[in-house]
């Protein structure tokens, strides 16, 4: 285990649970990720999860075609429960026990949103699925996933994605860009380094929560990353990326 660590929340992003599919949501990668959390429990974890939507719907995107951005955002956030409740089942069917709540109340789908008895949950070995964001339009799923890791007093906050890590430029555009082990919320901010929105960097800052960026598309690493072990990105106050 990293040490001081009891309490993670994994943020997947949407489009890990595709595989090789264009779109959606592919069971059998939704199982694949299944296996690997089941891994962070085995280690002793108390897991909470936040999927995004972008396998099914981005609202920025939706917006720059002319929807209302409001509305867009909404059909966003519907599509991370969609994605939640995808990973509840790949996770029940492994025999992990779950919960899903909802930032949007839906009583006949899910919990909603409710701190403390989020808290219980995790106490009693369950992992705690976040769906539906913040709950508000202009927003995403990274600063859901700062705000849950926050109020939910996790040690770290581990971004699943299909980089490696946190580069010096977009790797998937810049060819040669170069990957940094450890660097400080500040230089993230400051250098504009997109691999996950400034107000969620931001939050984890203010909280003191490190972030680690790593490929969650590659089978075993987020039970390496927590190992401390694996290739990822700590990102951390300046005093924490030097020492
Ligand atoms: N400096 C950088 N270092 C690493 N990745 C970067 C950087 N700048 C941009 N990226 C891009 O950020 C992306 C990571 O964000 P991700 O795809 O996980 O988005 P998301 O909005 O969190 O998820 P979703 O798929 O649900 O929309 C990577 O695909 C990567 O190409
Ligand atoms: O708090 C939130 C979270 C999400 N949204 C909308 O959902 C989509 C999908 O989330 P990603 O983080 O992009 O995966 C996002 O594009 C927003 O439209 C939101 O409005 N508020």
């Amino acid at each position: 285990m990293i040490r001081g660590f009891k309490r993670i929340l994994l943020k997947l992003s949407g489009e890990a649970l595709m595989g090789h599919e264009p779109y959606g949501i592919d069971p059998v990668e939704a199982t694949r990720i299944a296996h690997e959390v089941q891994a962070a429990v085995a280690l002793g974890y108390e897991v909470c999860l936040v999927v995004g939507g972008g396998n099914i719907f981005r609202g920025l995107a939706a917006a720059a075609k002319g929807f209302d951005r409001g509305s867009a955002d909404y059909m966003g956030m519907l599509a991370t429960v969609m994605n939640a409740l995808a990973m509840q089942n790949a996770l029940e069917n492994i025999g992990i026990s779950t919960r899903v709540q909802s930032a949007i109340p839906m009583p006949s789908v899910c919990e909603p949103y409710i701190r403390r008895r989020a808290e219980r949950h995790l106490e009693k070995g369950r992992v705690v699925i976040f769906a539906a964001g913040t709950g508000n339009p202009f927003f995403t799923t990274d600063t859901g996933a700062a705000l849950r890791a926050a109020e939910m007093n996790c040690d770290a906050l581990l971004k699943g994605t299909s980089v490696d890590g946190v580069y010096d430029a977009d790797p998937k555009r810049v060819p040669g860009a170069r990957r940094y082990d450890r660097l400080s919320y500040s230089k993230v901010l400051a250098d504009d380094l997109k691999v996950m929105d400034a107000s969620a960097v931001a939050m984890c800052r203010d909280n003191g929560i490190p972030i680690l960026v790593f490929n969650i598309r590659e089978p075993g690493t987020l039970a390496a990353v927590l190992r401390g072990e694996g290739t990822s990105t700590m990102v951390t106050s300046e005093e924490q990326a030097l020492g």
